[in-house]
């Protein structure tokens, strides 16, 4: 049976479960469930917390998991992302009161404070920075307020936390992260793993991609193509009107509202865009 872990609460708890659900895999029943075994996939799903997930992984004991890629980074783990799967996406920054100028360098016998202790000693070792790494669990931005640090490195969302608390970022992202699918490194996959991950990836492009169906006059028909190539190519279908075909193509859901404009303003007709739930390419 594959044993696949998936973040029991925080940023990518409910994204990662409704993607699971979308790929037709068993949901937890209640939200403080450890564990769900989905007989029917033959897998079983470890609820764990998102930091752990890539120990779990890495050690060989649970086959896949999701986590954030910062986490899987920090954790030092032996693991290989086979999959982005297009939420929980955050930056990884350095960040200090904002009414004065930093550069990272500035950070040199200052004190650090982070949750992801092993990110910040290999940016700054690689720099060759020294400086006192503060470890903490949360709430790393009230560090500074409360003087036990003078500058943090932390995830960055909307940035409303740190705004909130007078800190502006420094220095380039030390990790672009979002939630990831991750395996063992250097194992083989086996077929069952091969094909968790293919359904995954199903719904995650899936998610990524509308269908767009129009009505197009056939002489306008290679301008249209053009607006929407398709993967391959569009799928052109007779209608009983000669002058006219149906066309059918994917694309890229945060292009689909400017295509439809273009193909409307083209002169095609009835254009429809929607979802696509799952796919195998
Ligand atoms: N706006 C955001 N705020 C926090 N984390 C985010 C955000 N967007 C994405 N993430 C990602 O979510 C993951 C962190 O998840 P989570 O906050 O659940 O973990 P944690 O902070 O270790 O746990 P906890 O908050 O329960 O102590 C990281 O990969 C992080 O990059
Ligand atoms: O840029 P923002 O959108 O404001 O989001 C970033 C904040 O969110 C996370 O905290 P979380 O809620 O996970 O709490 P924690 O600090 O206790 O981990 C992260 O650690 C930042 O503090
Ligand atoms: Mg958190």
């Amino acid at each position: 049976m594959l044993r696949v872990a998936v973040p029991n609460k925080g940023a990518l708890s409910e994204s990662a479960s409704a993607i699971l659900a979308e790929a037709g895999y068993r949901k937890r029943s209640d939200s403080k469930d450890l564990t769900v075994l989905d007989n029917g996939n033959d897998v079983e799903f470890f609820f764990l917390r998102p930091k752990d997930i890539a120990i779990y992984v890495g050690s060989g004991r649970l086959d896949l998991g999701i986590t954030g890629r910062d986490l899987a980074r920090d954790s030092g783990a032996q693991v290989h992302e086979q999959l982005a799967m297009g939420f929980g996406s955050s930056t990884f920054r350095y960040a200090a009161p904002a009414d004065q100028e930093w550069t990272v360098a500035d950070l040199a016998g200052k004190r650090v404070a982070t949750s992801y202790p092993n990110l910040v000693r290999d940016d700054l070792a690689g720099r060759g920075i020294t400086a006192d790494i503060i470890r903490l669990d949360g709430a790393v931005e009230i560090s500074i307020q409360l003087g036990v640090a003078d500058a943090i490195a932390d995830v960055v969302g909307s940035g409303r936390t740190l705004r909130q608390h007078g800190l502006a970022a420094f220095g380039e992202s030390l990790c672009d992260s979002e939630a990831v699918l991750i395996s063992r490194r250097d194992a083989e996959l086996t077929k069952a793993e091969k094909q968790f991950i293919a359904r995954v990836q199903g719904v995650v492009f899936g998610q990524q991609y509308v269908m767009i169906d129009y009505d197009c006059p056939k002489n306008l028909l290679d301008q249209a193509s053009a607006i929407t190539p398709g993967l391959e190519s569009p799928t052109v279908a007779p209608m009983a009107d000669p002058d006219w075909v149906a066309v059918r193509a994917m694309v890229p859901r945060k292009d689909h509202q400017n295509l439809m404009d273009e193909l409307s303003e083209l002169g095609a007709k009835a254009i429809l865009a929607t979802d696509i739930r799952s796919c195998r390419f």
